[in-house]
């Protein structure tokens, strides 16, 4: 199929089912897979970069449109969007990018909207640069410059400055860069680095963390050298950092609370006997497919369970335990573009109460002298700091405990564990390590 139509359909899947824009485009590119793979290039980037500038692409949309963008049918939007992104974001020469997204959409069944499509995209071609609101108003026209909604340009202009705010909304509109985890129980980092070299991909040490390599942008991830051989796994660095800081000794049994997709899982299984858990019982098969790519099956256990509510006594004790939260998710928006629009303001306080449910249960269940790390991939300090500090303040037996690693210049916030998006290259993670004292 045609990238741009099935970029159109991938868009228009999303909008009317809400699922993830990650999850409906692997679907859609191994259920019709383009001959060449510079076309699932395109229709990778076409559906991620129109999903990251939909706020500011719908601005500019409006203004030609004589009805609302709720009303229009799922693909004409998607054309819509899609035709303006290439206008305003790509190389594409402005009229084949409104002629091939016209063509794109007959393709797919709308040939009696081509004529109102075209006529949009025309008088957006027309247009010497994207409109913005007056910069005068600088959340709104931050807002619509970066796309992402008011309500959080102004949380994070307050609670970071304008300064580190923007450099935020700026990352979240980069294409992040494939970050992989060795596979330590079967090859060091430096030897993958060295073996992924031999085999011409050009990979390079990740920053911080000591198992991370940073890839050049590859093709299908499964082709690279040691997927199927188990050699690594794909895990952004700052996730990959919320194991390493977690330094969790390599006796101690651990449980996963939180568990899937299950990166911090089988990171932790490369060196530990793992259960993971999580609420979500369709969820565990993901698990269970990469802890046996990964060799790591007499390691780790899945069940599901609600973390909410107390562990079964007959899974044993447990000397660790790891709090992966539901969290708002607003740290990893360049890699889920879609939540930006999803997410409520009001989302960050519910989710506060169910990480406090299930720290309260979980915290029982840690025998004295015990670890408990307690992550989020968010930014907010009410599902963060606040939250443990909170914690710590209602339970005395624990206290907050860094670990000592030499030579690692983890990005500490006092005891915790802090990136934030920005040039630096990482998602935002918080983490807590927390031990238990009597
Ligand atoms: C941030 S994700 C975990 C990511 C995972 N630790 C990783 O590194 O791949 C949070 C997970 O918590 C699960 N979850 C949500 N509510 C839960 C609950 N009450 N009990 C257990 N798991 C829950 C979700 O299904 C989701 O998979």
């Amino acid at each position: 199929m045609n990238p741009r139509a099935l970029a159109i359909l991938v868009l228009a899947r999303v909008r009317a089912t809400d699922a993830y824009l990650n999850v409906v485009l692997d679907t859609m590119l191994s259920e019709s897979p383009p001959k060449d793979p510079r076309d699932a290039g395109l229709a990778t980037e076409l559906a991620y970069g129109t999903t990251r500038r939909q706020l500011a692409l719908d601005y500019a949309i409006t203004r030609f449109a004589d009805r609302k963008l709720e009303a229009m049918e799922d693909r004409v939007l998607a054309a819509l969007r899609i035709g303006a992104y290439q206008i305003f974001h790509t190389r594409v020469p402005a009229r084949a990018a409104v002629a091939e997204t016209v063509q794109a959409l007959k393709e797919v069944g709308l040939t009696r909207a081509a004529g109102f499509t075209n006529a949009i995209l025309r008088k957006l071609a027309e247009l010497p640069a994207p409109p913005l609101p007056s910069p005068t108003d600088v959340a709104h026209h931050l807002s619509v410059r970066e796309s992402h909604p008011q309500w959080l340009v102004e949380r994070w202009l307050r609670q970071f400055g304008r300064e580190r705010a923007e450099s935020m909304l700026v990352a979240d509109n980069q294409s992040p860069p494939v970050v992989i985890r060795a596979n330590t129980s079967k090859v060091t980092r430096d030897a993958l680095l060295t073996q992924l070299q031999e085999v011409g991909v050009e990979a390079k040490a990740a920053t911080i963390s000591p198992v991370g390599i940073i890839l050049p942008p590859v093709g299908r991830i499964e082709d690279v050298y040691g997927y199927s051989e188990g050699l690594w796994q794909v895990q952004d660095e700052a996730a990959q950092l919320v194991g390493v800081y977690g330094a969790i000794p390599d006796n101690a049994r651990v449980l996963d609370v939180c568990a899937a997709p299950g990166g911090k899982s089988c990171h932790q299984a490369q060196s530990h006997d793992v259960v993971a858990v999580d609420l979500h019982a369709h969820k565990l098969r993901k698990i269970e497919s990469e802890v046996k790519r990964l060799g790591l099956t007499s390691r780790l256990k899945a069940y599901a369970h609600d973390a909410s509510e107390p562990f079964p006594e007959a899974w044993g004790e447990f000397h660790a335990m790891l709090v992966d939260a539901p969290c708002s998710g607003l740290g990893t928006l360049r890699r889920h573009p879609e939540l930006r629009y999803r997410r409520k303001e009001e989302d960050v306080s519910r989710l506060a109460a169910l990480q406090r449910r299930i720290l309260e249960n979980c915290q029982e269940a840690v025998p004295a002298g015990g670890l408990l790390v307690y992550a989020v991939c968010t930014l907010e300090p009410q599902e963060g700091q606040d939250q443990v500090e909170m914690f710590l303040r209602s339970h005395p037996e624990w206290t907050a405990e860094p670990p000592v690693l030499p030579g690692l210049k983890l990005p500490l916030t006092q005891a915790y564990l802090r990136t934030l998006p920005g040039p630096e290259g990482f998602d935002g993670f918080f983490a807590a390590r927390l031990r238990k004292m009597y």
